[in-house]
């Protein structure tokens, strides 16, 4: 038989039932012991009384012809007996005149007599209680005359009685134990047989159980021809694990899709990614492009009037709140137009390309800026410098240009030159603003070419 574990449901069931049926057998046992010592010590009282009849005679003949011997072997007969623990004859007056084993005395008191007649105490408990029957002696005569020559008392006791109940006792434990075993037995049998085993079968097919191997079509058969509701737990665990199966599968068919889905929209948001990348960067190329454009003078490449105003402005503010100078110079191509009518417009333009060229490379600082002011102008923006170190830098520039040597038939310097005008002021203590600078330099050029041309004026 195999065995179940102590945590199974059949040691559980076990528990229950066999302390239950061990309850139940405590109180039957003890109503039957019961019932036992009541019968033992009836039967006793039965043999003590039938005593009588045996011994009584004998002992009424012996006492009325004083054979002491007789009494004395009567007596030890008596006391042999199995149930017999003590027996003594009275004379009429209740005065004891022979004794053997545990007998009460005159006074009551338990009293244990041996064979040569010496007395000593016996311990009066539960078990040496004595169970005593008195028989009177009667004898008869030849003329049919009874005669009360005493009495005689046969003692029995309560350990007598229960060492024949614990014998019967033993016998009822004994049948009950090998009741049990044999039940216990049958029952782990025919749980284990029907339930135990066909259990641990199921639950171990249902733990080896790899759902995700799916081409497997395990299932379980239970044995046994009887359907009891165990196979049809079975039938069920079949028909749960082919579901499971089936919706895996489906499962796994779905989040293989949604990979590849998810595969092809990743790698689409990379292309992505890299086209977005490429025109934010091409977007923030065409804005420099055009912020530069936007500020560039597409003829000369130098700074155009819009970056020339910017600057301006930014620069009047940096030195106000600086305190600084600042200092602004117009410079004017001389006899432009003339150029242009006896050179052409396109010999014109290099011009103007050249002299941008020369003015920006002869700035020194690179603070300063240099940017087309309109047509044939340019100007200068030279921060934190006064009109002194400025007039040093704006000559040198005149000179530049003058150094050039480009030839120009029809100005009286027979080259090119040009006329400057320079203004300069502290914009934390100027009245005006940056326009009021402007329209003086402004005025100063004006002068500068009514005055000769090629030469350089300081604003008043
Ligand atoms: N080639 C060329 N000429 C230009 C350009 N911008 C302006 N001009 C010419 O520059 C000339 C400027 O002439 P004016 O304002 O009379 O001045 P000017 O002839 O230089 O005379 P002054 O300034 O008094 O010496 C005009 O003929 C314009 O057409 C340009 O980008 N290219």
């Amino acid at each position: 038989m195999n065995f179940v574990s102590k945590h199974s449901l059949a040691v559980h069931l076990l528990r229950i039932i066999f302390g239950s049926y061990f309850v139940v057998t405590l109180i039957v046992t003890c109503i039957q012991l019961g019932a036992e010592y009541q019968h033992t010590k009836a039967g006793i009282d039965n043999e003590l009384t039938a005593m009588e009849q045996t011994f009584g005679a004998s002992l009424a003949s012996s006492t009325w012809r004083f054979q002491g011997d007789v009494q004395k072997a009567t007596l030890t007969g008596i006391s042999n007996l199995p149930v017999v623990t003590g027996v003594k004859i009275e004379d009429p007056q209740g005065r004891v005149r022979l004794a053997l084993g545990n007998i009460d005395d005159s006074d009551g008191i338990q009293t244990h007599v041996n064979a040569d007649g010496v007395r000593s105490p016996v311990a009066s408990d539960f078990l040496n209680a004595a169970i005593g029957h008195r028989f009177p002696i009667l004898y008869v005569d030849e003329h049919n005359l009874s005669h009360d020559i005493g009495s005689w008392t046969v003692y029995s006791s309560r350990h007598v009685v229960v060492k024949k109940v614990a014998y019967g006792f033993m016998l009822i434990l004994i049948n009950s134990i090998i009741k049990t075993l044999v039940l216990w037995f049958i029952f782990l049998y025919v749980f284990n047989r029907w339930l135990g085993a066909p259990i641990t079968e199921l639950s171990s097919f249902v733990r080896e159980q790899d759902l995700n191997q799916l081409n497997t079509q395990q299932s379980i058969a239970l044995l046994g021809k009887k359907q009891h509701e165990l196979h049809f737990l079975a039938d069920a665990i079949n028909a749960m694990l082919a579901s499971i199966r089936k919706h895996m599968g489906q499962n796994r068919a779905l989040y293989d899709e949604l990979q590849q889905e998810k595969e092809s929209l990743r790698v689409l948001n990379r292309s992505l990614e890299l086209r977005i990348a490429e025109r934010t960067h091409d977007l923030a190329q065409a804005n420099e492009q055009l912020k530069l454009l936007s500020l560039t003078d597409a003829l000369t490449g130098i700074p155009n009037r819009r970056c020339f105003d910017q600057t301006l402005d930014q620069e009047w503010r940096r030195c106000a709140r600086n305190g600084k100078p600042l200092m602004v110079a117009l410079f004017d191509v001389d006899w432009f137009k003339h150029y242009n009518d006896h050179y052409g417009h396109i010999a014109g333009d290099e011009v103007l390309r050249r002299v941008a060229s020369t003015l920006r490379q002869t700035v020194g600082r690179a603070g300063d800026t240099v940017a087309r002011y309109g047509g044939e102008e340019f100007a200068l923006i030279a921060p934190d410098t006064d009109s002194e170190s400025g007039l040093s830098i704006v000559h040198r520039m005149r000179d530049a240009i003058f150094s050039l040597d480009m030839p120009h038939a029809l100005s009286s310097f027979g080259r090119i030159t040009v006329s400057v005008a320079v203004a300069s002021c502290v914009p934390s203590q100027h009245e005006g603003d940056v326009n009021t600078l402007l329209q003086t330099a402004d005025a100063a050029l004006y002068r500068a070419k009514l005055t000769g041309r090629n030469q350089v004026l300081v604003a008043e």
